[in-house]
């Protein structure tokens, strides 16, 4: 099963741009701010930085790895080494949560990063055969001027690979009818609704995401497994979840692995992928993920290249690029 994951051909629709930076990349920023810092600039002493002991340490944490992000020329590596370590894992295409007014009020003009962003598109599609769209998220715990300011930079830069909309960061105190002006513009815009909500709060959390800001897809979502009503209402209207298991469990949202919900939203026929959300920061990989998810399953080979075809399905590629990463799965699993 390793090999069979390790091979298949697979989508990333959940998966943070700086909560992807490798421990090498860390350590490096780490080392140039080093003092200025309390990220550790050796990569042995990361795992320990990265052990959380809630939701709010894990945001305090990834913050302060934001921090060390302070130039256009950071943005462009961290994002071409992300498409780098994705692809080696077999990603095809990948969403990936980019969060422009964190860098923005660092410091580094909307349109450098912009740029910056999409030099790594084009140079990872060219160096390394993967497709990225970028999902522009507002930073939740920064409120309505960060809402303000990434729709701004959506709507003014709009650069090539933006796709779709987010709300990340944390949910208790934010509530999400607040944002409904945003994620209205947004759509008229033409990007798509992919909020994260019901990660660490409760079902109402996602009625408000499905019902104010008209999410197509839920980040997490994993709330919902308390509400049959709400399942049976994503499932009828086809708006699926972003699961990323290992996450749940290193942010303490979910107590274990073996407590984690993803066989009840399975049960209930609500629609899932599989994703990895920050995987170095969660000592996990997108291989990782789908090798948990295939046990709480009870997945063979076949089911899980479903669950991959079921990302493809899921995400906000066109049409033919669905049908070609499709095809690529179903030859990999009849493979000789
Ligand atoms: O699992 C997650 N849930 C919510 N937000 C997250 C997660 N991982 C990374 N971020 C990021 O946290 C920042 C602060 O709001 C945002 O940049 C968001 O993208």
């Amino acid at each position: 099963m390793t090999s069979f994951i390790a091979g298949l051909p697979k989508v990333e629709l959940h998966v943070h741009h700086v909560g992807s930076a490798s421990p090498r990349i860390v350590a490096e920023l780490a080392a140039r701010h080093e003092g200025r810092s309390p990220v550790p600039a050796d990569p042995a002493a990361l795992a320990d930085y990265f052990a959380f002991r809630d939701f709010a340490h894990f945001i305090e944490v990834y913050l302060s790895v934001v921090d060390l992000i302070r130039d256009d020329e950071d943005v462009r590596t961290l994002t071409y080494e992300v498409a780098r370590e994705l692809a080696r894992q077999q990603v095809r295409y990948a969403e990936l949560t980019v969060t422009p007014y964190s860098s923005v009020k660092r410091g580094i003009a909307a349109k450098a990063f912009c740029e910056a962003i999409e030099d790594a598109r084009r140079g990872a599609r060219r160096d390394f055969g993967i497709e990225l769209r970028w999902c522009f998220d507002i930073p939740g715990e920064a409120g309505l001027p960060a809402a303000e300011e990434t729709l701004r930079v959506a709507l003014e830069e709009r650069p090539d690979g933006l796709i779709s909309f987010g709300l990340g960061g944390p949910e208790v105190g934010v509530p999400r009818p607040q944002f409904k002006p945003y994620f209205d513009q947004a759509r008229a815009a033409g990007l798509h609704s992919a909020p994260h909500a019901g990660e660490t709060t409760g079902p109402e959390t996602i009625w408000s995401a499905v019902r104010d800001l008209d999410a197509e897809r839920i980040g997490h979502g994993i709330s919902a497994a308390q509400d049959p009503e709400l399942m049976a209402y994503l499932a009828e209207h086809g708006i699926p979840l972003e699961i990323s298991p290992t996450s749940n469990v290193r942010t303490r949202a979910v107590a274990s692995i073996e407590e984690h919900p993803l066989a009840v939203l399975v049960g209930a026929g609500v629609q899932v992928s599989i994703n990895s959300d920050d995987p170095p920061m969660f000592g996990t990989t997108i291989e990782e993920e789908y090798a948990v998810a295939a046990r709480l399953l009870d997945l063979d080979d076949a089911g899980v290249a479903e669950l991959a075809r079921g990302a493809v399905r899921q995400s906000f590629l066109d049409p033919a690029g669905k049908e070609a990463l499709i095809a690529e799965i179903d030859a990999y699993q009849n493979r000789a």
